[in-house]
């Protein structure tokens, strides 16, 4: 049959024009191009996995979509083919994720470090100074977190000049993709298994993908150590949330595969329906509550009331195990990777030479604004070769280009702390390839870049660390043209890898 008019591939970019997005020296076309007659069947074909294999995210045109399960599903956005990606970095990216699981927990221990690091931002984010607040009664209350489960994902870009392998983030609450990432290294090993011949690519190139099993391997373990077997896992979600089938995912995974059981419940809800009995339990809608999973929690839209922070500062008061516990969650913002980017402080952390020479090789340059003024002059300069950075999550908040030289004119001359609520980053260039994007049954021929995350898992019970793992790994594919990445914020595709 004719391919219907969603299969016919926009048409391919000039590949004269130049990218915002990118510097025009870092465009290649070493991506790969597919055949003409090749690619509506290679776009059906992975549509049709994508749907059978539930490799789908709700659809934002239907309203109920985020609320009801099986309602308004569309396949996520995936990229056709995996990305190329030199295996030196792959291992080196890997090899970082136990020795960034290890760094989390051991600042996290350090409240003096985070309250004072953090002490700044604290009179300019109404965010970051609540979450802080909860941290401070926590310390005054010598509240110890015993047990410490932490599932993180480190997003790295490969900086095309030099070939680094750089950090962008650390994310320590409500990483995304655990389920899907899984899915869309199968779907690409499916189509190579099928089309790899016509286009000269190997499906064994695309390395295995665990997360889903690891994490909800590490889930079951933390619940385990809480040893009650009648009390579940408790995800803390939004109401409306379209990426609910990433986390269900993860659900039946504990149920199938360990017996464990999960409830789903925001923050209104917890706090309606949460009590702490006197020895510390949480208990939920009768539930009692082993594991607190935070898929939601890390934004402040998540608390549009005072109910939610109640909820927040109840789980944390109790002796569930939180994933994050508040301060994991406060290791995970970017003043704080900040900090631990200025010279001597990881060595607060770490005593292996080796993995703080390995950490520190793959920090980018990060500044804070109110102790360097001349990075602040450089940003006003060339605003093009750094990003500014508020204290969020959720992707969409980023700074960028001329809006740098308007916030950081804005904060001078309100003078104050304001310049305290960000951090400077030095801008990557990752290089951008020839991709297919499908989004909604259309395939799109554009430049794109990617960014790697790598999931890791730490779980510890005083002095035991039970489990501390590189998990699995992400790809995540935008246009060139976009400044902003984010699947779930609508700018990039769901990818996976091609060792090359
Ligand atoms: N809807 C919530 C979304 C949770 C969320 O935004 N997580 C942040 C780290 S905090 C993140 O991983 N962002 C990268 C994924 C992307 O590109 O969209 C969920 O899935 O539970
Ligand atoms: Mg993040």
């Amino acid at each position: 049959p004719s391919p219907s008019l969603a299969l016919k591939c926009l048409k391919s970019p000039d590949p004269q024009k130049t990218h915002k997005g990118n510097s025009p020296k870092n465009e290649s076309a070493a991506g790969r191009s597919v055949p003409e007659e090749v690619l509506p069947k290679l776009v059906e074909e992975a549509l049709v996995w994508s749907s059978l294999h539930g490799l789908v995210v709700g659809d934002g045109n239907n309203k109920r979509s985020g609320a009801v399960p099986g309602v308004g599903l569309v396949h996520a956005p995936f990229a056709l083919l995996p990305v190329p990606f030199p295996k030196s970095q792959w291992r080196q990216a890997c090899e970082l994720a136990p020795i960034f699981n290890e760094l989390v927990d051991r600042v996290s221990l350090d409240g003096k470090f985070l309250q004072d690091s953090l002490s700044r931002t604290k009179n300019v984010d109404a965010f970051t100074s609540r979450l802080l607040d909860i941290h401070a009664m926590m310390l005054a209350d010598n509240k110890k977190e015993e047990i410490r489960l932490g599932l993180h994902r480190s997003d790295y870009m490969l900086d095309a000049e030099t070939n680094l392998l750089l950090q962008i983030e650390l994310n320590t609450i409500s990483c995304s993709f655990p389920g899907l990432s899984c899915l869309v290294s199968e779907l690409h090993r499916s189509l190579l298994n099928h089309y790899g011949k016509h286009l000269g690519l190997d499906s064994k190139k695309v390395p295995g993908n665990t997360t889903v099993s690891r994490f909800a391997h590490a889930l079951a373990k933390a619940w385990n150590e809480y040893n009650n077997s009648s009390a579940v896992v408790m995800f803390v979600v939004s109401n409306e949330e379209r990426n609910m089938y990433d986390q269900h995912w993860l659900s039946t995974e504990l149920m199938e595969r360990h017996g464990v059981n999960s409830i789903r419940k925001t923050l209104a809800e917890i706090n309606e329906e949460g009590k702490l009995l006197p020895d510390g339990t949480l208990c939920v809608d009768g539930h009692t509550v082993a594991v607190v999973y935070f898929r939601s929690g890390y934004s402040p839209n998540d608390y549009p009331s005072e109910s939610e922070w109640k909820a927040r500062l109840l789980m944390e008061q109790s002796s569930s195990i939180k994933c994050p516990c508040i301060s994991y969650h406060l290791v995970g913002t970017k003043k704080i990777q900040q900090e631990l980017a200025k010279p001597n402080v990881l060595e607060r952390f770490l005593e292996n030479k080796d993995d703080i020479a390995k950490v520190r090789k793959c920090f980018a340059g990060l500044w804070s604004l109110e102790d360097s003024a001349a990075s602040v002059g450089d940003a006003m300069e060339r605003p093009e070769y750094f990003v500014l950075k508020p204290q969020r999550e959720g992707g969409g908040n980023n700074i960028y280009g001329d809006d740098i030289r308007e916030t950081l004119t804005r904060l001078t001359t309100e003078g104050g702390e304001g310049l305290s609520a960000y951090i400077l980053m030095q801008r990557i260039f990752p290089t951008s390839y020839l991709s297919y994007l499908v989004r909604e049954g259309i395939c799109h021929h554009d430049y794109a870049v990617s960014e790697l995350g790598i999931y890791g898992a730490y779980l510890r019970n005083k002095d035991k660390v039970i489990m501390n793992d590189q998990c699995g790994y992400l790809m995540r594919t935008k246009v060139s043209s976009s400044n902003e990445g984010g699947v779930a914020a609508g700018f990039a595709v769901l990818d996976s890898i091609y060792l090359t």
